[in-house]
């Protein structure tokens, strides 16, 4: 029975992700307490998956997961979810408004109310907890008196609902990735997501420019594009990059080949169905059939078939 690790405890919105990528219904959900955790599990194969936060749109990257796909045994992505976000305040039962002085959660989502805590909970102190379920379980065991949770956490813990469908920015989504040991990357869909890892070999002047060209060149466009320090020293940067296409694709080979040449290290994070199904654009000069007729055409003149 495949095995999928999740951030949790039970009740967490990347718990929502894991049942959107469990379509086969012999997948058991493991809820584990941190994402390092949930990356480990799948590199010591007590899991065949892990599902994790990438990034918010509200908040941006979850640092865990960014720091955590950078180093140790390469991890690779398979798939993708968007999921809508919105809030839940749940409560120790029968406790006032007025009563409530700590309301915890992950710090994803106390930035996402904050507006919301600031109007209707003022005297409440916001504590960062380690999941918006692990917030849950405080209160539950009577360390904090609200948690701001996802709506299904109101199912699993016996708390009170304050309100619920929150959000200081309508439309808020979170992107999360289901990761597995590296293996035979699956066919293109012609709606692929590719992720990667680089560190250009120096950072001289020009060096990131330099890799950004050889995408364009290869037609490819990026839909993401972030950097986080290598935490040794001030200066050194991972820079992580997202874009329309996938590795079987002749224009993504060349792009990855040309940054493996450039770069001190490539690390390959998977190429996948991206989210809202959205058909890569090749521009016509680097489709597959264009690259085989320029191979043609060279192997011509090289061998005197043609000039
Ligand atoms: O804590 C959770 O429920 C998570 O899955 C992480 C998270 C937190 C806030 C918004 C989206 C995801």
């Amino acid at each position: 029975m495949p095995r999928i690790a999740y951030f949790g405890p039970q009740g967490t919105f990347t718990e929502q992700a894991a049942r959107a990528f469990a379509t086969n219904g012999s997948d058991e959900l493991v809820p584990v307490a941190t994402v390092p955790e949930a990356l480990a599990a799948v590199r010591a194969e007590k899991a065949d998956a892990a599902c994790v936060p990438l990034e918010s749109s509200v908040q941006g990257s979850v640092p865990d997961t960014m720091d955590g796909l950078a180093v140790d045994e390469p991890l690779v992505a398979v798939g993708e979810q968007v999921i809508p976000i919105r809030f839940t305040v749940l409560t120790r039962p029968g406790m006032a408004r007025h009563e409530i002085r700590t309301v915890a959660s992950h710090p994803h989502a106390l930035g996402q109310v904050s507006r919301w805590l600031a109007e209707n909970l003022p005297s409440a102190a916001p504590v960062a907890a380690t999941s918006t379920a692990a917030a849950a379980v405080d209160v539950t065991e009577g360390r904090y008196d609200a948690a701001v949770t996802a709506p299904v956490a109101a199912e699993h813990y016996p708390l009170d609902v304050l309100a619920t469908d929150l959000a200081d920015v309508r439309d808020a989504v979170t992107r999360f990735l289901l990761l597995r040991r590296p293996g035979p990357v699956r066919p293109p869909t012609g709606a692929d997501r590719t992720s990667l890892i680089v560190e250009p070999d120096s950072f001289r002047t020009g060096s990131l420019a330099e890799l950004l060209t050889e995408l364009a060149e290869c037609g490819i466009n990026l839909s993401r594009i972030e950097s986080r320090p290598k935490r040794g020293r001030l200066g050194e940067y991972r820079f992580y990059l997202d874009f329309d296409g996938h590795i079987a694709e002749r224009r993504v080979g060349d792009a990855l080949a040309a940054l493996y040449r450039r770069c001190r290290e490539v690390r390959f994070l998977g190429s996948y169905p991206n989210a809202d199904a959205s058909m890569a654009v090749v521009p016509p000069n680097n489709t597959d059939q264009a690259y085989a007729d320029a191979d043609a055409w060279l192997d011509g003149v090289r061998s005197g078939r043609s000039a």
